[in-house]
């Protein structure tokens, strides 16, 4: 039986690690077997919290419909999602940004530009303000691939360190947004478990002090 009052959502891959970090530095006694486990589900001895471990993807739909109360999830996925969720926390952490990029010498021919994107909604948002019509194609991965192989004109995707562009011989045109996770709270949750949940809040924003991206 879950004991648990909390339940939190955690985005497995490459925000996991900072995230498990930060949660420590809050004073959550996560076991050292956290980020080595194949379990899904791990409740903590010392405290009523339960953690689910989730594709990054897929944090905010667990967060929305109440199958957890907290998430983390990057920014990129929450505005992707259109998720009614809060936006608690700004953890400053897995920081990154989006960004229009292709060949440098690309000339399209194409009356509506061909953008590849992970992030149909973001992109065409971004488009629809510059008041130019594209023409969107939507992939999973390995972004990089469509401007160099002829699929697209130009890609809106995540640039980090900058190096999957660099070598793949692709520039930056545009820089769409900034990006860190955020920690996001169901909000029927919010109301029900609102002395909890802010105690968590606070403790999350002391441990992340100092490393905000300073944007929105
Ligand atoms: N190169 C990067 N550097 C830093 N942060 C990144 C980078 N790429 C993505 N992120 C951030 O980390 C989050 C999770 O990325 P991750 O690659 O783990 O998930 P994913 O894209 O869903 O991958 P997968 O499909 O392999 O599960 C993204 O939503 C974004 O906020
Ligand atoms: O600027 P960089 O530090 O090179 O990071 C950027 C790359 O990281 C992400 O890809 P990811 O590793 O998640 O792979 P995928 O989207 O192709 O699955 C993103 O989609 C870029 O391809």
């Amino acid at each position: 039986m879950n004991k648990s009052v909390i339940t939190i959502a955690m985005p497995k891959g490459r925000i996991f690690g900072d995230a498990c970090r930060l949660l420590r530095n809050a004073g959550f006694q996560l076991p050292e077997t956290f980020e080595t486990t194949r379990k899904l589900i791990l409740d903590l001895d010392s405290e009523p919290f339960r953690f689910i471990l989730a594709k990054p993807v897929d944090v905010p739909t667990y967060v929305e419909y109440g199958a957890a109360d907290l998430g983390i999830a990057g920014k990129d996925v929450l505005l992707e999602s259109g998720r009614d969720v809060y936006e608690m926390v700004d953890l400053g952490i897995s920081k990154c940004h989006m960004a229009v990029a292709g060949l440098p010498q690309h000339q399209s021919r194409n009356p509506f530009l061909k953008i590849a994107t992970k992030y149909p909604n973001i992109a065409s948002d971004f488009y629809r303000r510059r008041g130019e019509q594209v023409d969107l194609i939507a992939l999973n991965g390995s972004i990089e691939l469509a401007p160099i192989v002829g699929l697209a004109d130009a890609i809106v995707d995540i640039v980090s360190t900058g190096q999957t562009l660099k070598e793949n011989g692709l520039v930056e045109f545009d820089r769409l947004l900034d990006i860190s996770s955020r920690l996001i709270v169901n909000p029927v949750s919010y109301r029900l478990k609102k002395t909890l949940i802010d105690q968590i809040v606070e403790k999350m924003i002391k441990a992340t002090e100092g490393t905000k991206v300073g944007m929105d």
